[in-house]
C-alpha cells in the first residue's frame, strides 16, 4: 500500500490536449477532476492544459470556464486562479490539417515554458465519429513527441456494433500501440466497483464460497431517475442496450465472474476478464425473447413519456430499459443465472450488485425459516457492502432473526475520489488496468450484437414502463419464471 501511495503523490508532467474542450463532459468532469490532481499536487508546476474545440474562445475565457466548473470546491477560493493559468485555448477544427500546425506549436511552446518534457495526454471528449481523423492527424503533423509518451484516452460510444468497433480501433490502433491507448469506462473508476477484487480476492471467507456451488443468483441493477435528458441525438442511436449494457454492465460481470488473475497486473486481470467475457453464453433469436426484456417508459409520476421528449420522433422504439439473464460458462460460474436490469425515469438512482448465496439443506433449521445470505454491493448512492444473515432471535427459544452486516470500507474518513480523477491518475501513470482491453470491447460487443440482431429481426416485444416503477412487469416475471425475484425492490 505504501508504494502506490508513494507512487501518486509524485508530481507529474504533462501536457493534456482535451479535444472537446468546450463540451459538457469537460466541464462536468474533466476540469473539476484535474482541479483533484492538482490540490492533490499531483498536477503542480509542470502541467498544462490545451482545451481545443471549434468555438472561438480565447484563453481567458477557457479560463473562466474552468473556473465555474470548480467553484463548489471550497480550495478553488484559493487554488482556483493559479489552476486556472494552467489553462490555454486553440480554437480548432478537428478536419481541418492547418489547425493541427498552430496546435503543434502551443504544444511545444508550453512544453518548454513548463518543463514537462515531451509527456502528452490526448482526450479525445468528443463525437468518436472524429477519433481517427484526430489520431492521423496527431501523428502526421507531429503532435506526438518523440521524447516522452504520448497516451490516447477515449470516450465512450466505442462503436456502435463490433464492426463499427473494430474499425474505429482500427483507426486509433495504427497510430498509438495499446499500451498507449486508453478506452475510459467511468464504471471502472467507481471506488466500489474497484472493491469487487478486494473483496473476492483479499478476503478467503469470499473466495472459497465465490462460485456455482454456493452462488444461487446474481442481480445488477444500474437504474437512473433522470429521463434521457439533453442527449436524445446519442441516445436514439444506442438505447440501454449499447448505453448501459455492452459496456458498465459487462465489465461488471467480468470483475464479478473472472477466475482469480495470477497477480495484481494488468495483464493477469485483463487475461481472466477477456476469458469471462468470451464465456458468456450466446443465445439464439428466440431464446434472446425469452430472456431478455426491453421497454420505453411511459407518462407517469409527473413526468411526461419518453416519445414526448424533445427530439424523440413519436414513433421511435429505442429502449430506455433492458433486463435479462446470463450465464458466463467458465469453470466457476456455469449455470449461475446472472440477472441485469438498467434504465431511465426508475425509482431513483442506484447501482448495486445482490449476490444471493444458496439455501441450505439441513435437518438442523426448518430450511423454511432461513433467509437466504446474500451480498449486496452497493456502489451508489451508499457505496457500502451488507451481508444479509441469520441470527438467533433474543429471547427464549431458538427463532431465528435476518440480519444485515455492514461492512465498514470507509475506516479512514478520507473523502472518495471521483471516478474521473482516478482514471485521469491512472492514465498520468500509464496504468491501463482500470481501462477496457480492446478484447474486452470485442467480446462485449459480439454478445451484445446478438440480442440486438434478434430484436432487430422482431424477436422480442418493446414493452412500456411508467416513470417512478422499476420497469416493466416482464422484468419481475424473467425472474419469478426461476422462482426468484429481484433483491432490490426500488425501496
Ligand atoms: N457528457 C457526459 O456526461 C458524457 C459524455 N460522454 C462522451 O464524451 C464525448 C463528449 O460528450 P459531451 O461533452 O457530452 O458532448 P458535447 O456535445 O457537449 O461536446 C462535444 C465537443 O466537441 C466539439 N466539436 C464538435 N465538432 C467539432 C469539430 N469538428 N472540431 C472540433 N471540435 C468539435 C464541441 O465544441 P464546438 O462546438 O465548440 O466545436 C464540443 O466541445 C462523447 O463521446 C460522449 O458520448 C461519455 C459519458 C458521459
Ligand atoms: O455512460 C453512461 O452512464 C451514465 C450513468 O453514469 P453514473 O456514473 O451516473 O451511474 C448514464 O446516465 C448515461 O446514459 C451513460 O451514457
Amino acid at each position: 500500500m505504501k508504494v502506490v501511495l508513494a507512487i501518486m503523490e509524485i508530481e507529474q508532467k504533462a501536457l493534456f490536449i482535451i479535444f472537446g474542450g468546450t463540451g459538457d463532459l469537460a466541464k462536468r468532469k474533466l476540469y473539476p477532476s484535474l482541479f483533484q490532481l492538482y490540490k492533490k499536487g499531483i498536477l503542480k508546476d509542470n502541467f498544462a492544459i490545451i482545451g481545443t474545440a471549434r468555438r472561438p474562445w480565447s484563453d481567458e475565457h477557457l479560463q473562466e470556464v474552468v473556473k465555474e466548473a470548480i467553484e463548489g470546491d471550497e480550495a478553488a477560493v484559493s487554488l482556483g486562479a493559479e489552476f486556472a493559468s494552467h489553462f490555454y485555448y486553440q480554437s480548432h477544427n478537428v478536419n481541418d490539417t492547418e489547425h493541427y500546425v498552430t496546435l503543434r506549436k502551443l504544444a511545444e511552446k508550453l512544453d518548454e515554458k513548463y518543463q514537462i518534457e515531451g509527456n502528452r495526454l490526448f482526450y479525445l471528449a468528443m463525437s468518436p465519429r472524429f477519433f481517427g481523423t484526430i489520431a492521423q492527424h496527431l501523428k502526421s503533423q507531429k503532435i506526438v513527441t518523440t521524447k516522452g509518451y504520448n497516451r490516447v484516452i477515449v470516450e465512450k460510444p466505442f462503436g456502435r456494433d463490433f464492426e463499427s468497433a473494430k474499425d474505429l480501433n482500427d483507426s486509433i490502433s495504427k497510430y498509438f500501440p495499446e499500451e498507449d491507448f486508453f478506452r475510459i469506462d467511468h464504471y471502472l473508476g467507481k471506488e466500489m466497483i474497484q472493491n469487487i477484487m478486494a473483496l473476492r480476492f483479499s478476503n478467503n471467507l469470499f473466495r472459497a464460497v465465490w462460485n456455482n456451488r454456493y452462488i444461487d443468483n446474481i442481480q445488477i441493477t444500474l437504474s437512473e431517475a433522470l429521463g434521457v435528458e439533453e442527449r436524445a441525438g446519442y441516445y436514439e442511436t444506442a438505447g440501454a442496450l449499447r448505453d448501459m449494457v455492452q459496456n458498465h454492465i459487462l465489465q461488471i460481470i467480468s470483475l464479478l465472474t473472472m477466475n482469480m488473475p495470477a497477480s495484481y497486473s494488468e495483464s493477469d486481470i485483463r487475461r481472466e476478464k477477456i476469458y469471462a467475457l468470451k464465456s458468456l453464453k450466446k443465445y439464439s433469436a428466440v431464446k434472446v425473447a425469452e430472456n431478455f426484456v426491453r421497454a420505453q417508459y411511459s407518462a407517469g409520476d409527473g413526468q411526461i413519456g419518453y416519445l414526448q421528449e424533445n427530439e424523440i420522433a413519436n414513433d421511435s422504439t429505442t429502449e430506455t430499459f433492458v433486463a435479462g439473464k446470463l450465464f458466463v460458462n467458465n469453470e466457476n460460474f456455469s449455470g449461475v443465472p446472472i440477472y441485469i436490469r438498467t434504465g431511465k425515469r426508475l425509482t431513483k438512482k442506484t447501482t448495486r450488485i445482490d449476490i444471493s448465496f444458496k439455501e441450505m439443506e439441513t435437518s438442523f433449521f426448518d430450511s423454511k425459516k432461513l433467509g437466504r445470505n446474500i451480498l449486496t454491493i452497493n456502489v451508489e448512492p451508499e457505496g457500502k457492502v451488507f451481508l444479509q444473515t441469520n441470527i438467533k432471535k433474543i429471547g427464549q427459544g431458538f427463532d431465528l432473526v435476518p440480519s444485515l452486516m455492514e461492512l465498514q470500507l470507509n475506516n479512514e474518513n478520507v473523502v472518495v475520489p471521483e471516478a474521473y480523477e482516478k482514471l485521469l491518475l491512472d492514465a498520468l501513470l500509464g496504468d491501463a488496468t482500470n481501462f477496457a482491453h480492446w478484447e474486452e470491447v470485442a467480446y462485449a460487443w459480439k454478445f451484445v450484437d446478438s440480442i440486438r440482431k434478434a430484436w432487430d429481426d422482431g424477436n422480442g416485444n418493446l414493452a412500456e414502463y411508467p416513470c417512478g416503477s422499476m420497469g416493466p412487469r416482464e422484468s419481475e416475471e424473467l425472474l419469478e419464471r426461476d422462482g426468484h425475484q429481484w433483491v432490490f425492490d426500488g425501496e
